[in-house]
């Protein structure tokens, strides 16, 4: 909507959706404020890597070209939420920070995907970098600049993430863990890409009432957010992060839309920011992120990569099935 509201640009827009209903739903809803506009969909499940690959492949046949690719699918399954922090949260100097990150009040319950992946780590990280590996080449095309954008947050944590355990299936916070393995991984893209002309970028909407958020308190109706919303505009003096709707939370994924890529600060993450008189604006902040980890965890997902295509070649091999899609078999092996 942010995107198809300049209308300085024409753009062709092509939303990744898992559930093909709700895309059409989206696409809708989008063509009925913008009636010229052109927006197409693609099935994709990040969670899964054929489907990765095979919507890669789809997308490589209808379109030779992608200029921008917002990386947002993201799941907090089975959000905990931890009301004894809270409580000490409020009574100690942090109620601020711990307000615009939830760091600390917040565990999830991951599981297992068909793949054998942790199912955060392929949602949030590894089913967005295989889409991007699987779509190199028409990103990095003829000399003109592309960017990823991924969604991060302010609850990415350093504590949270281990490259002894890159995907957290040891520990609690799978979630913290997957966004700041995105910071980690935006700084190494732009270190292996941008000579190509690809840059990368990572993002926080802040806090925002979207589905994510409601599970947080699955038991309670969605008015209870509602009357909340007072409450909320009371903290927003406080402290900027509560953006509360999706359109500021937007914020900085388009304001990354309209700046010169190689004018950004690639240990930067951009914060859509709400003033307490409602006024929407980004902002950027110094990551806690260091070049050694951010290669690290690039070599450890290469790794990974591997394995699923020598995997889905083996199993070809096996069961003699005919090829889904047409580069699986090209080497990616170098970085
Ligand atoms: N809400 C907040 O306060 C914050 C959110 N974020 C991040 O913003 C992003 C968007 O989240 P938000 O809008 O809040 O949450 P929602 O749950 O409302 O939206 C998540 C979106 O991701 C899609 N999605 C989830 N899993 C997959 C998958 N396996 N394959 C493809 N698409 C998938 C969902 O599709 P479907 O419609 O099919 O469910 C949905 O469209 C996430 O990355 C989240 O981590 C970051 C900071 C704060
Ligand atoms: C009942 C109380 C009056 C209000 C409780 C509010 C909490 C449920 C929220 C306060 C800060 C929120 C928050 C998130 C989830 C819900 C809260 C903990 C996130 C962790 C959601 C996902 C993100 O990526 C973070 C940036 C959010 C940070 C703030």
């Amino acid at each position: 909507q942010r995107l198809l509201e300049d209308e300085t640009e024409r753009i062709h827009l092509c939303l990744g959706c898992r559930n093909m209903q709700r895309a059409e739903g989206a696409r809708s809803a989008l063509l009925h404020s913008h009636p010229s506009a052109q927006v197409d969909v693609l099935q994709v499940d990040t969670s899964s890597t054929t489907s990765v690959l095979r919507a890669a492949h789809e997308f490589r046949l209808r379109y030779n070209r992608l200029d921008y690719l917002y990386l947002n699918a993201g799941i907090m399954p089975n959000p905990q939420f931890d009301v004894k922090a809270f409580f000490r949260g409020l009574l100690s100097g942090q109620v601020i920070s711990m307000l615009a990150t939830g760091v600390g009040i917040l565990t999830q319950k991951d599981s297992v995907t068909p793949d054998g992946f942790q199912e955060v780590f392929s949602t949030n990280l590894f089913g967005h970098f295989l889409l991007f590996r699987e779509l190199e080449q028409v990103l990095c095309k003829g000399g003109l600049r592309s960017q990823l954008i991924w969604t991060s947050s302010s609850n990415a944590h350093r504590s949270a993430f281990s490259l002894q355990d890159v995907q957290h299936r040891e520990g609690s916070q799978p979630y913290s863990s997957s966004k700041y393995a995105s910071d980690l991984l935006s700084l190494a893209l732009n270190t292996h890409y941008n000579q190509q002309g690809l840059y990368s970028s990572v993002t926080c909407p802040g806090f925002v009432m979207t589905n994510l958020t409601y599970r947080v308190f699955p038991l309670f109706p969605a008015f209870f957010w509602t009357l909340l919303m007072p409450v909320f505009w009371l903290i927003r003096l406080f402290t900027n992060t509560f953006t509360l709707t999706p359109y500021n939370g937007a914020e900085s994924l388009f304001w990354l839309f309209k700046q010169k890529p190689e004018s950004l600060d690639p240990y930067c993450k951009y914060h859509s920011l709400t003033s307490g008189l409602g006024n929407t604006y980004t902002e950027a902040r110094k990551m806690d992120v260091d070049l050694n980890t951010s290669e690290a965890l690039y070599e450890a997902l290469l790794q990974l990569e591997r394995d699923v295509r020598k995997k889905l070649e083996d199993q070809q091999k096996t069961y003699q099935s005919p090829k889904l899609w047409d580069n699986l078999e090209q080497s990616h092996t170098t970085a």
